[in-house]
């Protein structure tokens, strides 16, 4: 046990170093932000999955103690499970009905892989697994809560869906089954699905990048080992880059006559030009389902707004637009009504 004397000088040196460290830093340039204590500034260097495995330990202890005291991480553990048993249960059927020379599924070719012998290769069932389980998450809760925020935008700017109607109504008519293929028909439409997703900007923090090696980046230090994120809601909402940042404006992906353009700063996927920057770092690093993200979106919202109209409830006159802080930002919850067209 420390005496009350041991902990102060504990104390006093600790502060005295972090000083000194302060001092050598200074004398370098780094990027602008908080202070890069040697603790405090990388946060993110400790390892997490070991509070991850006490609070486990702690949950398998005594589930009615950790409900008690950590609500949130039991909620948490049973979504988990209950994904990876849905999982667990995909793949054993892939499993046992596997066929060779029919490999049709992700599942079969990483099974394939994991039959080949290869001393250096990582593919087993526990990687698998948990690709599934990555997979599953990354695919699912990104492209849902976009389009949340697509019907949330749609019954507040009314004037805006009944664009997106005109124009399916006049090019591809009521009964037309969509494909992606018609966005290319579908200009205005196409912009508004852009513009929700430049607006609603649900990742705002690239993936984690790791600097290798000491380096100076456009006139800034970064140490070997720093944790970098790249901040997407700063591209996303730059005014440099858009002429009406903070609004909704399908007009950000429109040119004067109305054809759709592709904007050079619209990156809800990836930040590219950081890639190429931080390509000594750690190579490049993009979302995997970008284009079926695409095709989802593009799909379902335009199958949506032919078959209906989203109007707030009889009421309703105010909507919450403050996005609650979560994996993906979603929007407050909210009611609408839809009227078959
Ligand atoms: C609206 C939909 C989506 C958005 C906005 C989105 C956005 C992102 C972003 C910003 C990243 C980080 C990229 C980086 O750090 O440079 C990412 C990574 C990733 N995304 Fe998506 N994503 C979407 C849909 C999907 C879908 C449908 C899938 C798969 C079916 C998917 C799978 C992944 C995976 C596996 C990664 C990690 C890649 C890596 O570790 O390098 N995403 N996504």
């Amino acid at each position: 046990m420390l005496t009350v004397s041991e902990v102060l000088v504990f104390f006093v040196v600790s502060l005295l170093l972090i000083e000194f460290l302060k001092f050598q830093w200074m004398r370098r340039r780094f990027p602008p932000g908080p202070t890069p204590y040697p603790f405090f500034g990388n946060l993110l260097q400790m390892n997490f999955k070991v509070h991850h495995e006490h609070l486990k330990k702690v949950y398998e202890l005594s589930p009615w103690l950790a409900g008690l005291f950590l609500p949130s991480f039991k909620k948490v553990k049973s979504s988990a499970d209950f994904v990876k048993a849905l999982i667990a249960k995909e793949f054993e059927s892939h499993k046992r009905k596997r066929k060779h020379d029919e490999n049709r599924y992700f599942i079969d070719y990483y099974l394939d892989e994991i039959d080949k012998v290869n001393a250096h290769a990582t593919y087993d069932e526990v990687n698998l697994m948990q690709t599934l389980v990555d997979l599953f998450i990354a695919g699912t809760e990104t492209t849902a809560t976009t389009l949340m925020w697509a019907l949330l935008y749609m019954v507040i700017y009314p004037e805006i869906q009944e664009k997106v109607q005109k124009e399916l109504d006049a090019v591809v008519g009521c009964s037309h089954v969509f494909c992606y293929e018609d966005r290319k028909k579908l200009p205005y439409t196409n912009a508004v699905i852009h513009e929700i997703q430049r607006y609603s900007n649900i990742i705002l923090i690239a993936l984690p990048r790791a600097s290798m090696k000491d380096t100076d980046l456009m006139g800034y230090h970064i140490p070997k080992n720093t944790i970098v994120l790249a901040n997407i809601d700063s591209v996303l909402a730059d005014p440099e880059k858009w002429e009406t940042p903070d609004q909704f404006n399908p007009g950000h992906f429109l040119d004067e006559d109305g054809n759709f353009v592709n904007r050079e700063a619209f990156l809800p996927f990836e930040i590219l030009w950081l890639n190429c920057l931080f390509c000594f770092l750690t190579g490049h690093r993009v979302c995997m389902g970008e284009l079926l993200a695409r095709m989802e979106l593009f799909v379902v919202f335009s199958t949506l707004l032919q078959a209906f109209t989203f109007t707030l409830p009889e009421g309703v006159k105010e909507v919450n637009t403050k996005f609650v802080f979560g994996s993906t930002m979603k929007p407050p919850p909210y009611q609408l009504c839809a009227i078959p067209r």
